[in-house]
């Protein structure tokens, strides 16, 4: 790896911007996105949350250039990412910047070997073969994935191919991590496992995370920022707090707030229980409030 994914970027702050996108799909009538404006700083951790068909899949498509270049439709306004517009720049050169990973892993993988998975985007890169040993070991030693480096992808379990298939991306060393569902055919302990995986990359390497998730007492623990979105728009922004605080919003659009939020919410509703107190997010806020 030229600049390893621990080595400080040089870059401006903002990873990805998004200027005033609409995303309209060629044979579509309603626009997928609209009016989304939104700037990712390094070392953010998002989560992105939305019912259905809110845009969530179009957004991560936006942010390593599927959209536009492996969709048609008709696209307003700008997303950079590290500066570079999308639209003028091929999406083999944005993957070192941006990488996506989907929900299904098995979709994404390819190769005989997890370690020739791991080589195979910087190969087409066209980087040294002794560069590519070195980054691919790296990976595979940050990912916890050294001792299955000789077998084949397709023989491992859900979610040791989701670490292969964040891994493969992380062999490109890209600045932003997104993710669409990533824990979606996982049970709950692979699904935690992802999580601190994110956190360590984050928090460790250094790498701004974008995460779609319907997981949201996880969400309200380790994300820093949290985005809504709904039938296309950005309707909240902010941190987890501030986010979830917007309890009856998230009732308007069938979205759970974390359950520590709601019910700390019902107890000084109903109750009338520490009326000046911020809802907790997490159980161990709530253990906090109680003063267990
Ligand atoms: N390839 C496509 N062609 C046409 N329309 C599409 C395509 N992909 C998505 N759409 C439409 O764009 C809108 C937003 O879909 P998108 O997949 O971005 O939402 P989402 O929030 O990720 O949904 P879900 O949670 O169900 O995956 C939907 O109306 C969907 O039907």
């Amino acid at each position: 790896m030229n600049d390893t994914i621990t080595a400080k970027r040089e870059e401006s702050e903002t990873v990805i911007e998004f200027d005033h996108v609409n995303w309209k799909y060629a044979d579509t009538e309603i626009p997928a996105l609209r009016e989304i404006d939104f700037k990712v700083n390094r070392g953010e951790f998002i989560g992105i949350i939305g019912v259905n068909d809110s845009g969530k899949t179009s957004l991560c498509r936006l942010c390593n250039g599927l959209i536009p270049h492996s969709f048609t439709g008709e696209l307003s306004g700008n997303v950079r990412i590290e500066g570079e517009d999308v639209r003028n720049t091929q999406t083999a050169r944005l993957a070192k910047r941006s990488g996506l990973v989907f929900p299904d892993p098995e979709a994404q993988l390819s190769q005989l070997t997890v370690f020739d998975e791991l080589a195979f985007g910087p190969a087409n890169l066209g980087l040294p073969k002794e560069e590519i040993i070195e980054t691919v070991n790296k990976v595979l030693h940050l990912m916890d994935l050294d001792s299955m480096k000789s077998r084949s992808p397709y023989t491992l379990s859900g979610g040791e191919q989701q670490r292969v298939a964040i891994a493969s991306v992380l062999a490109m060393n890209p600045a932003l991590l997104v993710l669409d569902e990533p824990t979606s055919n996982l049970d709950p302990d692979g699904t935690k496992k992802i999580f601190q995986t994110m956190k360590d990359l984050n928090q460790n390497e250094g790498i701004t995370v974008l995460l779609v998730e319907h997981e949201i007492e996880l969400l309200a623990e380790y994300a820093t920022r949290i985005i809504v979105l709904n039938q296309g728009k950005k309707l909240l922004d902010g941190t987890p707090r501030e986010v979830f605080s917007k309890i009856d919003i998230f009732h308007q659009i069938g979205i759970h707030v974390p359950q520590m939020t709601q019910v700390s919410e019902s107890a000084r509703e109903d109750y009338g229980l520490w009326p000046n107190q911020q809802d907790p997010l997490t159980l161990s806020e709530m253990i906090d409030l109680l003063n267990l």
